[in-house]
């Protein structure tokens, strides 16, 4: 069990608070989506109301990349949200970032920068070893604990995620704790279990549904998205050349034997696509896997009606649903009635679980409420739902065994 704000007396105290706030980036460089700041005020709001000293570690983006930016915009955005001044500081580790740090007074708070500007933030080490890493020897002597609220980087083996809590008292904050308690108690939840496989992480669908059969996890698993595809290739479907070059071109060729393996193992559970929608003089037009390949080479963006039906009549006895990714290219409008028909049908499932954090955007937009609970996590949640154990939670756990005693 790890320890929660309950157990941290924050009055006075200086906290590093690892956040998730990797979110979409606008053109002009700042943030374009603060649904992940949203989820973190909570935390925040209790530890400065606490009378915490917030220092904010997140990273945003990956090296390389053009959302790889400073965390600028969330700092302002942040102080909006949080309804104070929020500092942001254009560094993380340095002595400049030391003093300011140390400075803090109760209830300020100050993000400090992207965490990734620093090499070996972008590295995958053991706890021990990323406690030894600059970012955590510079910033860890003005810190007085540490508290992770960052669910959806948590199966990374990052040194603000498992290094701080192997030096310093480290304490889940609000929205891990949620996730954890959720997504942690999977096997109890209601049976039979239904996992929905969709989006475009091929390999990690796979694994999962690797994971769950074998575990006794699943009792069966729904395909869709290019996920779903895959397996129709895999099962000996001619999809055509434009779904098949796609697959090829996103690197998962390779997946397709995989595909056939868990058909030949666990192929009674494994649901697939009974037709798929293309695109035919630019509207939508479905096929019957009977009928592929399409006549003009389309590629399949979305799932069909017969295999919506006979998802929603799986859907209909099931306890528990768990879902990960959009059945299809939901951007289109087009594409969007399978991803909107099947999580729709998913809401009336006595426990509905959505992992992902493309899929939590994909049904805001499309209007789709009413789960029982919307992890924050993309491949965190889909790390936790086989249950296997997250590195940053494994390091809570783990951590210094000192602990403070909680506020009165
Ligand atoms: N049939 C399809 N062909 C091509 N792309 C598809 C198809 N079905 C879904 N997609 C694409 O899959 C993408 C989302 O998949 P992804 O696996 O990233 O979702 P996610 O699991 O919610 O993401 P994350 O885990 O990062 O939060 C969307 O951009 C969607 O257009
Ligand atoms: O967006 C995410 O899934 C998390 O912030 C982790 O980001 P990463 O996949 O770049 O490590």
């Amino acid at each position: 069990m790890t320890d929660t704000l309950d157990d941290l007396a924050v009055e006075g105290t200086t906290v590093g608070v690892r956040v998730d706030i990797n979110s979409p980036i606008g053109d002009d460089g700042t943030l374009a989506d603060d649904a992940r700041l949203r989820a973190h005020v909570d935390t925040l709001s209790e530890l400065l109301d606490r009378g915490g000293r917030v220092a904010v570690l997140a990273h945003q983006g990956r090296p390389g990349g053009d959302d790889f930016v400073s965390l600028e915009s969330h700092a302002d955005r942040l102080s909006e949200l949080l309804g104070q001044p929020v500092d942001y500081v254009d560094v993380t580790f340095s002595g400049a970032a030391r003093e300011i740090v140390d400075d803090l007074d109760d209830g300020d708070c100050v993000v400090l920068e992207n965490t990734r500007f620093y090499s070996e933030e972008y590295m995958e080490f053991e706890p021990e070893r990323a406690a030894r890493t600059h970012l955590v020897e510079g910033l860890a002597p003005v810190l007085d604990a540490y508290v992770n609220d960052a669910f959806a980087a948590a199966h990374r083996s990052q040194p603000s995620l498992v290094g701080f809590p192997t030096v310093l008292p480290g304490y889940a904050g609000r929205v891990m704790e949620s996730e954890l308690d959720v997504l942690g108690s999977i096997e109890e939840t209601p049976e039979p279990r239904v996992y929905v496989l969709g989006g475009a992480k091929v390999t990690d669908s796979i694994d999962v549904a690797w994971s769950v059969l074998e575990k006794g996890l699943a009792d069966h698993v729904l395909t869709a998205g290019v996920v779903g595809n895959v397996f129709l290739i895999a099962d000996g479907v001619d999809l055509g050349d434009a779904s098949s070059d796609f697959i090829y071109d996103q690197g998962y060729w390779d997946e397709i034997d995989r595909a056939a393996d868990l058909l030949d193992a666990y192929g009674e559970q494994v649901a697939l696509p009974r037709d798929v929608a293309v695109e035919r003089d630019g509207e939508r037009h479905e096929i019957g896997v009977n009928a592929l390949p399409p006549k003009n080479d389309e590629a399949a963006m979305d799932i069909g009606s017969s295999t919506l039906a006979y998802y929603e009549r799986l859907l209909e006895d099931a306890g528990t649903v768990i879902l990960n990714g959009p059945a299809g290219v939901f951007e289109e409008d087009a594409f969007a009635r399978g991803t909107r028909q099947l999580y729709e049908a998913a809401t009336d499932v006595e426990t509905s679980i959505v992992g992902g954090g493309d899929t939590a955007s994909a049904l805001r937009r499309l209007g789709v409420e009413g789960f029982s609970h919307v992890s924050t996590g993309g491949g965190a949640a889909l790390r936790m739902l086989t249950a296997e154990p997250l590195p940053a939670v494994t390091a809570l756990e783990n951590g210094p065994s000192q602990r403070q005693p909680a506020d009165d």
